[in-house]
């Protein structure tokens, strides 16, 4: 799992000025290595375009060998058989997620130590941690936590698999993978790139720069 988490894109097509396939096929060959369905925002889609679009992006997604995850709605995960679910502490309870998956890949948000380890009892596969800095990509994100939660985590033994998120870029990466994540998640850094290709090759290098 950690390996998967090490350049994490997360988006939805609310989140793309261009074809959200062209982008995910661009951001794989840059060096993504999950990716995270999260259609949420104005025009998201439903009913049979989100379906569609998640066959599309899956598609892409097996092709390479990147594992597909699925935000929040785990019957859209279910129905179109994606590699996993991540839900958040508003969403279903993660519990009742891991009942209804089976030993797909569960990924739950904390934004405390208390949350984590409650997550990880419930069946956690990877922990999500943030907002770690400032974003524009989630309007109802908790507070910015900076990357003290991350090391925290780790200083509680937490040894758990985590990807950092929230207003992550090739400038910052560094300060969430010394403070022990195994990776990060992005969604704007990547999206909103005039080269999607570009900007996770510049990504995949950050979060290698220390040789790890
Ligand atoms: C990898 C990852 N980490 C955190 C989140 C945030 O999930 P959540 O708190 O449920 O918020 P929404 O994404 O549902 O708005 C995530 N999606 N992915
Ligand atoms: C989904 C999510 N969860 C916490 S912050 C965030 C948005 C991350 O988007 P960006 O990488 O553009 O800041
Ligand atoms: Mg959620």
């Amino acid at each position: 799992m950690r390996r998967y988490l090490r350049l994490y894109l997360v988006a939805g097509s609310p989140n793309c000025l261009i074809h959200p396939d062209l982008i995910l096929q661009e951001a794989i060959r840059g060096g993504v290595t999950l990716f995270q369905f999260r259609e949420k925002g104005p025009g998201a889609l439903t009913g049979m375009p989100l379906i569609e679009l998640a066959q599309r992006l899956q598609k892409v997604c097996r092709s390479q060998g990147v594992p597909f995850i699925v935000n929040d709605d785990v019957e859209l995960a279910l129905t179109v058989d994606a590699d996993g679910v991540h839900v958040g502490q508003e969403d279903l309870a993660a519990h009742d997620v891991r009942t209804r998956i089976g030993s797909k890949i569960l990924g739950v948000s904390a934004h405390s130590v208390e949350e984590a380890r409650l997550a990880i009892s419930d069946g956690a596969d990877y922990l999500g941690i943030g907002p770690v800095y400032p974003t524009e990509s989630k309007p109802d994100a908790r507070a910015v936590q900076g990357p003290g939660l991350i090391r925290r985590l780790r200083e509680s033994g937490i040894d758990a698999p985590l990807v950092g998120i929230g207003g992550l870029t090739a400038a910052n990466a560094g300060t969430v993978m010394s403070a022990g994540a195994d990776g990060i998640a992005v969604i704007s850094a990547i999206t909103a790139a005039a080269s999607p290709q570009a900007a996770s090759a510049e990504l995949w290098k950050a979060v290698n720069r220390n040789g790890e």
